[in-house]
């Protein structure tokens, strides 16, 4: 019998398209580097040590920089300049079932490795908008508009690199940004080691500008269905109105709010306790919170050990929860902010999102108020009560400022919550970092002063600031000390509880500032008007510098160098005697690092200083692998 023969017919070749290797800008020039742009990592190549030559330890590298030719040390050796170099992995095109062309890998690729730039023509927010509609009017299903910030995206539809084949689908690659020669570039890094044969292929959700719904084809349990569903171009719909280049949405995009997060894990050696737990009264009652059942059922609290002194004063209400839902919110927030998407990056403080209110509005300002003013009737001391009310009106201040702020920036959160890393601008998140120390250090500070006040000023009877204000809030306290001799002090409204909020905020803030206290180390109000107050001169503490994508860095330094405390057990740790002295740069690198660099932040200067957090940087490198300040933020 004659077998049948079937002719394979090659497919056809991709429809043409224009091969580049770097991108082509259309709406503006090539960016230039300037000298004094030029980050200079500090490598030194070794002969027997290969990564040595701007390997992952590379400053740049750990900032996705890559080193400016002719300004590296380590030359023709130097491994960070795999963009300009073209440095792909091998690829083969293939033609796939239903999801047109893909690309293959042609070698091993090891996880982690660069694979290839995406390149195509670099266009305006406005001309990608155009273009969509346009390659949709012509039926074309192909979409190749990635994002490159919130301004511009990369079209590879008429022009690109082999990146423009890599399909949708469960994830074996990334987009990430790089910084070279002064320009953000995209590439495709593999998140995983990839055998030769397989198909190449990263998540389209958030990088991508489809114009049309295509069905994805992809076939994970997980996908939504479509590609790109969580992108810019089904985002579109819901913008309401366009002022130049600003988008404002629509109430159905889901608004960050930082008030809607609540810690769901605190790490335990936080709360600096152990054995039985305590009430306010002295009695073995159970903790509950009943004002907010998520924090108090929370399996991760353990209750504090702390030794009750005699009688019991009392203080005022929630602001030791407040506090904590200030600082852990705004930790969060910045974390949300500057936390690229898929990412391990280690959580500060893990946080759950609740869906926003109906309308976007943002419930800002919507927590608890502390009662400062029945605080200070308390207070026997006129110069007590001053104090604490001059702490309040700066953290009233403090956050006036921030709620004003919030709006002026709020299209940018949007967009960056959707969007990438880098996507709001420079001056936005400065303005809003600044905002927030400020915010930090004012909370602090009132809360502080009450404290420092509670500790070392006479109080009035009950019965004398009762029958002062019949409102006022019921104040208890119970003070003790932790295993580390440090003191504790737990506030409470009279209600049968003690939040872990409470305990948390106390145990971070409150330890190391009693300590402070103790040793004299802080004068925590000092009224800024009374700060130098016979000098012309203005002074300045250090600024942080930012490395490429590290404001979220900066910030928690700024915060943490703002809470004397944090210096002091810093220094405790460092003056541990296990450790040689000069050993202790190389035993304890990131207490060091921090420890000197938020000294170094803490002198106030007659001139503007810019700190690096390079050696801060360089140190945490130690202790996440892989590290990679751009991606694993926070
Ligand atoms: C950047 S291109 C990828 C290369 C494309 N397959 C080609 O032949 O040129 C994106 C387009 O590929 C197709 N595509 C990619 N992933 C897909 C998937 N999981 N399911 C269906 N189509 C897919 C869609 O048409 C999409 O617009």
């Amino acid at each position: 019998m004659e077998e049948e023969r079937v002719e394979q017919t090659p497919p056809p070749p991709p429809p043409s398209y224009i091969h580049i290797e770097t991108n082509d800008f259309l709406h503006r020039r090539h960016k230039r580097q300037k000298e004094e742009d030029i980050a200079v990592c500090e490598c030194q190549y070794n002969l027997l040590d290969p990564d040595s030559a701007c390997g992952d330890r590379c400053l740049n590298v750990l900032t996705s920089t890559e080193c400016t030719p002719g300004y590296c040390r380590c030359g023709v050796y130097c491994k960070n300049q795999r963009f300009q170099k073209s440095q792909y992995a091998a690829t083969r095109l293939v033609k796939t079932e239903g999801r047109g062309w893909g690309l293959l890998a042609d070698e091993n690729i090891m996880a982690g490795q660069f694979v290839m730039e995406y390149c195509g023509e670099v266009i305006s927010w406005k001309e990608a908008k155009r273009r969509s509609q346009a390659y949709e009017n012509q039926d074309l299903t192909d979409a190749y508009i990635i994002y490159l910030n919130a301004d511009e995206s990369i079209d590879a539809t008429k022009k690109g690199s082999l990146a423009r084949f890599i399909n949708h689908s469960q994830p074996n690659c990334e987009t990430r940004k790089w910084n070279v020669l002064g320009e953000v570039r995209v590439g495709i890094f593999a998140k995983q080691d990839i055998p030769i044969g397989i198909e190449l292929s990263y998540d389209y959700n958030f990088e991508w500008f489809g114009g049309a719904m295509v069905r994805c084809l992809c076939g994970a349990g997980s996908c939504s269905g479509f590609l790109g569903a969580k992108s810019r171009g089904f985002q579109e719909a819901t913008y309401l109105w366009e002022d130049d280049d600003d988008r404002f949405s629509v109430e159905n995009v889901p608004l960050y709010d930082s008030t809607d997060d609540e810690p769901t894990s605190i790490p335990k050696d936080i709360l600096l306790i152990k054995d039985e737990p305590f009430t306010q009264d002295g009695s073995n009652n159970s903790i509950q919170n009943t004002e907010n059942p998520i924090i108090a059922s929370s399996s991760e609290f353990t209750p504090m050990n702390v030794e009750p002194l005699n009688g019991s004063i009392e203080c005022g209400a929630q602001y030791a929860e407040d506090a904590l839902q200030n600082s852990t919110c705004e930790v969060a927030n910045l974390q949300s902010q500057s936390a690229p998407r898929g990412n391990n990056h280690t959580e500060l403080v893990a946080v759950k999102r609740r869906p926003a209110l109906r309308g976007g509005k943002a419930k800002r300002g919507m927590h608890k108020q502390l009662n400062v003013a029945g605080i200070c009737d308390r207070f026997a001391s006129e110069v007590a009560r001053e104090e604490i009310l001059y702490c309040e009106e700066m953290k009233n201040q403090a956050a006036a400022q921030i709620d004003g702020l919030y709006d002026e920036i709020r299209p940018a959160i949007e967009e960056h919550e959707r969007d990438s890393q880098d996507s709001v601008a420079t001056s936005l998140a400065e303005k809003w970092i600044e905002a927030s120390c400020c915010k930090y250090k004012a909370d602090f500070d009132l809360y502080a002063s009450i404290i420092k006040n509670l500790a070392s000023t006479p109080l009035r009877s009950k019965e004398d600031a009762a029958s002062k204000d019949q409102n006022g809030v019921m104040i208890s306290r119970v003070m003790g000390k932790s295993e580390h001799g440090n003191l504790l002090v737990s506030l409470s409204d009279g209600l049968p509880h003690y939040s872990l909020a409470a305990a948390v905020g106390l145990a971070i803030g409150v330890a190391g500032l009693c300590k402070a206290l103790h040793s004299s180390l802080v004068t925590p109000c000092v009224p800024q008007n009374k700060l130098f107050s016979n000098s012309e001169r203005l002074y300045y503490v250090g600024g942080l510098k930012n490395l490429g994508n590290n404001c979220f860095l900066n910030v928690i330094l700024q915060a943490l160098a703002s809470c004397d405390g944090f210096v002091s057990s810093l220094d405790n740790l460092l003056g541990s005697e296990d450790v040689l002295p000069e050993e202790k740069s190389e035993r304890m690198p990131l207490i060091f690092a921090l420890s000197s660099l938020i000294k170094d932040l803490s002198v106030v200067r007659d001139e503007r200083t810019e700190l690096s957090p390079h050696r801060v940087m360089d140190a945490l490198s130690f202790y996440v692998g892989h590290f990679n300040l751009t991606r694993e933020q926070a």
